[in-house]
C-alpha cells in the first residue's frame, strides 16, 4: 500500500501534508509520523499535517503530529501550508480564497493572498496561567515578566497561549543563546504541565523583532508561526513593541498584528510547495 504526500514549508518550518478528506481519523499513527519526519531514514519534516473533513460548519479539520509524535493544538506555519495544499487539492473546483479550519485551538481561518502569501486569523491570545497552562503564577493571573529558574539562571518570562503554550523571554542577542542545551530544559520544565514552546526575542526596533525558537515536540525549527504571534503579544504586554511588527526568524519574515479592533492576532507569511511523493509501507 502507498500513501501520497506533498511536502510544504513555511519559512523553512517544514511539513508532510496528507489528503485525509475521506476519513475522520488520521491515516498515519504518531509512531509512523516519527519515522517519516526523520531526516535520514524518512522524508524529513518538523511534523505531519492531515487535511480531514470539516466539523461543525467548518470547511476542513487540521490535525498535526510533531516530529516526536506528540499532537499540538495548532501550528501557524502549518496552517498556511494546509491552505496552499487545499487549494492544490481543490484545483479547478476551488471557489474561494478563505478557509474555515477546525483545530484543537478552535476555528482558524487562513486566506490565500497573491504570490504564495497566506493571511491567517489566529484567533485570540490566551493570557491566564491556567490557559497556558503554567504553574508559574496562580491560575487566574497573567504571566508577565515573571522569574523562572532554568539552567542555573533566572529568566524573566512572559507566557502566552495561541492554543499551544509559549514561554517568551527577551534577550540582548538571540545569536548568543545556547538553544540546544537550554531549549529542552524550558520545554520539560515542571512549571509547564503540557511542556512548552520557548521563544528568545531580541528587540531590534519597536516594529521589528528577531526570534529564535525551541519548539515543543520538534526542537530547533527555522520558524514558528504560533511562536511569532505569542512573542508579539508578549512584546506588547511588556511595552517592548508595537501591536504590528515584523518578526525575523532564521527562515524568514512574518508580519504579525494584534488588532486593536477585535483583539485577534493576524499573521501573514508564505507557504511553499516543494515536492510530492509516495510513502511505501514495506
Ligand atoms: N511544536 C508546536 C506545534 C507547531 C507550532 C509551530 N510549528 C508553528 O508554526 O506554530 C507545539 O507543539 O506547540
Amino acid at each position: 500500500m502507498a500513501i501520497e504526500f506533498t511536502k510544504y514549508h513555511g519559512l523553512g518550518n517544514d511539513f508532510i501534508l496528507i489528503d485525509n478528506r475521506l476519513s475522520s481519523l488520521p491515516v498515519l499513527t504518531p509512531e509512523q509520523a516519527i519515522k517519516l519526519c526523520d531526516r535520514h531514514f524518512g522524508i524529513g519534516a518538523d511534523g505531519v499535517i492531515f487535511a480531514l473533513p470539516g466539523e461543525n460548519g467548518t470547511d476542513y479539520t487540521m490535525r498535526i503530529f510533531n516530529s516526536d509524535g506528540s499532537e499540538p493544538e495548532m501550528c501557524g506555519n502549518g496552517i498556511r501550508c494546509l491552505a496552499g495544499f487545499l487549494a492544490d487539492l481543490e484545483g479547478e473546483s476551488r471557489n474561494k480564497d478563505l478557509y474555515r479550519i477546525h483545530t484543537l485551538a478552535g476555528t482558524i481561518t487562513p486566506q490565500l493572498m497573491p504570490d504564495n502569501q497566506v493571511k491567517v486569523d489566529m484567533g485570540l491570545p490566551r493570557l491566564l496561567a491556567k490557559e497556558i497552562p503554567t504553574t508559574i503564577t496562580s491560575a487566574e493571573e497573567k504571566v508577565i515578566n515573571q522569574p523562572l529558574e532554568v539552567a542555573g539562571q533566572t529568566w524573566e518570562v512572559t507566557c502566552v497561549s495561541m492554543g499551544n503554550p509559549h514561554c517568551i523571554t527577551f534577550v540582548a542577542d538571540v545569536a548568543a543563546i545556547p538553544l540546544e542545551s537550554i531549549g529542552p530544559q524550558f520545554e520539560h520544565h515542571p512549571a509547564f504541565p503540557q511542556r512548552t514552546n520557548t521563544e528568545f526575542i531580541q528587540v531590534v526596533r519597536q516594529d521589528y523583532l528577531k526570534m529564535r525558537v525551541w519548539e515543543r515536540g520538534a526542537g530547533i525549527t527555522l520558524a514558528c508561526g504560533t511562536g511569532a504571534c505569542a512573542s508579539l503579544v508578549a512584546g506588547v504586554l511588556t511595552g517592548k513593541c508595537d501591536r504590528t511588527a515584523t518578526i525575523e526568524l532564521p527562515g524568514g519574515l512574518l508580519k504579525i498584528e494584534w488588532s486593536e479592533v477585535d483583539q485577534r492576532i493576524y499573521m501573514t507569511g508564505p507557504a511553499e510547495r516543494v515536492f510530492t511523493g509516495h510513502i511505501m509501507f514495506n
